[in-house]
């Protein structure tokens, strides 16, 4: 079996990025690859000419860097020691707050993503769980797609898909059926061959059921490959790319319980809201009981709710986010100063 038919995925300015991390590392030979799994300590990635992935390391210093680890869908440039020396920059990037409570760290849950579908199921879908998910989406710059799935079980199925996308400002919003097979093709549509996107939802919303059904026959082996770390555990697959017989790309992950805020977003998705915020008398207005306020009374409550629960959320990690910078800047400068102590007792 070929394991990559349909390629790894299309990358517009990869020999001019490539170029720039081999000046910058002064490491000419450096060649390119993409990741296609996460484990613990190991990467599986794929290189454009190569016939099958391949596990590799990451070199001590991509560990603990600002961005942290090499993640699912990034682009990778690969040392002649099978070693990731560099991460390619990131366009369009999933991230949200590292999970537990009380912890300000990102998480990126999904790298080089062209279109996120948001996934929640019927005859019940969660507005405000897809919401949150569509704001990490756009605070990524990541465009999205909202996918109802099991529409088999809700007779109103389309008109439910245009409400809620209509409600989220999502103007892409499809019910899909793996038992009838209702919207599928649709959701094809939204995966050319190239162009990579993630599937993000809670558990139980049926992702790997579609993901299946958009694989057909060619559920491919990625799958199933489970690294064995330095100890000779296994670990087994969390996000994976995967490639679909027209040569589209789709990032599968694991089903969320938890999704924080990271990087805004907040304004984006509910531009409703921001619009209509700039007829308030106040501009901190919460539309809650201040007088002439141009929100309330006009956006839905529960939206609104949402709103300043997410607002309140991204806040809150604003505050750490720029104390954890003033930590670092402070820590150099103390770090600079003791080099200089050193320099001038003569002892470095
Ligand atoms: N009626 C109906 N059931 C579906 C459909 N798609 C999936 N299901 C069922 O929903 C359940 C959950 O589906 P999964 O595909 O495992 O859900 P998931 O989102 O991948 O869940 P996690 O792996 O936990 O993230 C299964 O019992 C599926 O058979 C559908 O189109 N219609
Ligand atoms: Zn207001």
């Amino acid at each position: 079996m070929t394991l990559f038919p349909a390629g790894i995925g299309r990358r517009d300015d990869l020999d001019a990025e490539l170029a720039t991390l081999r000046d910058a590392l002064g490491e000419p030979g450096l060649s390119p690859a993409r990741v296609l799994s996460q484990h613990s300590g190991v990467w599986l990635v794929a290189e454009p000419d190569a016939p099958e992935p391949r596990l590799v390391h990451a070199r001590a210093r991509l560990r603990d860097e600002a961005e942290g680890p090499p993640v699912t869908g990034d682009w990778v440039a690969l040392d002649g020691g099978d070693a990731i020396a560099g991460v390619l920059p990131r366009h369009g990037a999933v991230v949200r707050r590292a999970v537990g409570e009380g912890r300000a760290e990102r998480q990126v849950l999904a790298a080089n993503v062209e279109l996120a579908l948001v996934a929640e199921p019927l005859p019940e879908p969660n507005e405000r769980r897809a919401e949150r998910l569509a704001a990490i989406a756009g605070a990524g710059e990541v465009p999205v797609a909202l996918v109802l799935t099991k529409a088999d079980l809700d007779d109103d199925a389309d008109a439910t898909a245009l409400r809620l996308g209509r409600d989220l400002g999502l103007p892409d919003a499809i019910a899909v059926s793996v038992r009838t097979g209702d919207g599928i093709g649709i959701v094809r549509s939204l995966l050319p061959p190239g162009s990579t996107a993630v599937l993000l939802g809670p558990s139980g919303a049926g992702k790997s059921t579609l993901v299946n059904a958009l694989l057909g026959e060619e559920r491919q082996a990625v799958g199933d490959v489970r690294a064995s770390d330095k100890r000779g555990r296994h670990t087994t697959v969390t996000r994976e790319l995967l490639s679909l017989p027209n040569g589209g790309l789709l990032i599968d992950t694991p089903g969320m319980r938890e999704v924080g805020m990271w990087d805004g977003g907040v304004d984006d998705t509910f531009d409703d809201v921001a619009e209509l915020a700039a007829g308030c008398r106040f501009a901190d207005c919460q539309h809650d009981s201040e007088p002439d306020c141009a929100v309330r009374g006009v956006v839905a409550p529960e939206r609104l709710e949402a709103w300043r629960k997410l607002a309140r959320e991204q806040a809150w990690v604003d505050d750490r986010r720029a104390a954890a910078r003033e930590r670092e800047r402070l820590g150099r400068s103390y770090r600079g100063i003791q080099r200089e102590a050193r320099w001038v007792k003569g002892d470095e």
